[in-house]
């Protein structure tokens, strides 16, 4: 049973700020985007890698140091959503795992997890728990609402889904105009379960500056 991963690297960094698109900033000597091809590369269980680029950067794809996998480039598009439906298009396996390429610590052990609890639901997502109180706030200010945490999580990538299911998932969200904040989100409208797995506290999204910060103490093995 094949399984493609999709990278998702198609983002304009706007958060992050500086030059250019963040999951080219390096980490350890190379770029976010490798260390994620390497782990899906290293976890022994995807048959190839579709990644998704902006315009303009297939040359910089080319000169990454090879994982051990085909990697096919794709040019994503305006949101995440047409990204991931533009990689989706390339992918060939019969799952397909859709991976941040802004999450650089994702680990061989969680992609495995996804995928076993993909093959056996047809849809699964890292998750983790809420541990904070959550509570709206407007204006610098917090009003009343506060939402029972226990009953919430939060959502990570690889999201694994049976190829063809997802492929149905988007083309439903397009025609009906849907904003889709992940690609569960997706299938879920579709009325589909999905799964969940523990997520892992060390696969951050990189979305900030300080989140490269953290995310080089935790490769480096220091207390965040
Ligand atoms: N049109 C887009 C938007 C996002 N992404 C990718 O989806 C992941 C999660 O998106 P996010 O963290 O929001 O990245 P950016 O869109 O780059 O950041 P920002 O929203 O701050 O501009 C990133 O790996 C990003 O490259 C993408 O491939 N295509
Ligand atoms: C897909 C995601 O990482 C799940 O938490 C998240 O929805 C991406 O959000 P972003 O605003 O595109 O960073």
């Amino acid at each position: 049973m094949s399984a493609s991963a999709v990278i998702l690297a198609a983002g304009a960094g706007t958060r992050f700020g500086g030059a250019g698109n963040k999951v080219w900033a390096l980490l350890a000597g190379q770029p976010l985007l490798w260390h994620g091809l390497a782990a899906f590369a290293a976890c022994g269980a995807v048959d190839e890698i579709v990644v998704v680029i902006r315009s303009g950067d297939e040359e910089r794809l080319a000169s990454l140091p090879q994982v051990g996998l085909p990697l096919h480039g794709v040019v994503g598009g305006e949101r995440r959503a047409d990204s991931a439906w533009a990689g989706l298009s390339r992918a060939g396996g019969e799952y397909v795992l859709v991976h941040d390429g802004a999450r650089p610590l994702v680990t061989p052990s969680l992609i495995q997890r996804v995928l076993a609890a993909t093959r056996y639901h047809g849809a699964a997502v890292p998750v983790l728990p809420v541990a904070d109180t959550v509570r709206r706030a407007r204006d610098q200010f917090l009003k009343s609402e506060t939402l029972d945490r226990r009953d919430w999580v939060l959502i990570q990538t690889p999201q694994g889904f049976r190829r063809d299911l997802l492929l149905t998932a988007y083309a439903e969200a397009h025609h009906h105009g849907r904003e889709l904040p992940d690609d569960a989100a997706a299938v879920l409208s579709l009325g589909h379960p999905v799964a969940t797995v523990p997520g892992d506290p060390a696969n951050l999204k990189v979305t900030r500056p300080e989140d490269l910060t953290l995310a080089k103490r935790i490769l480096a093995g220091s207390t965040p």
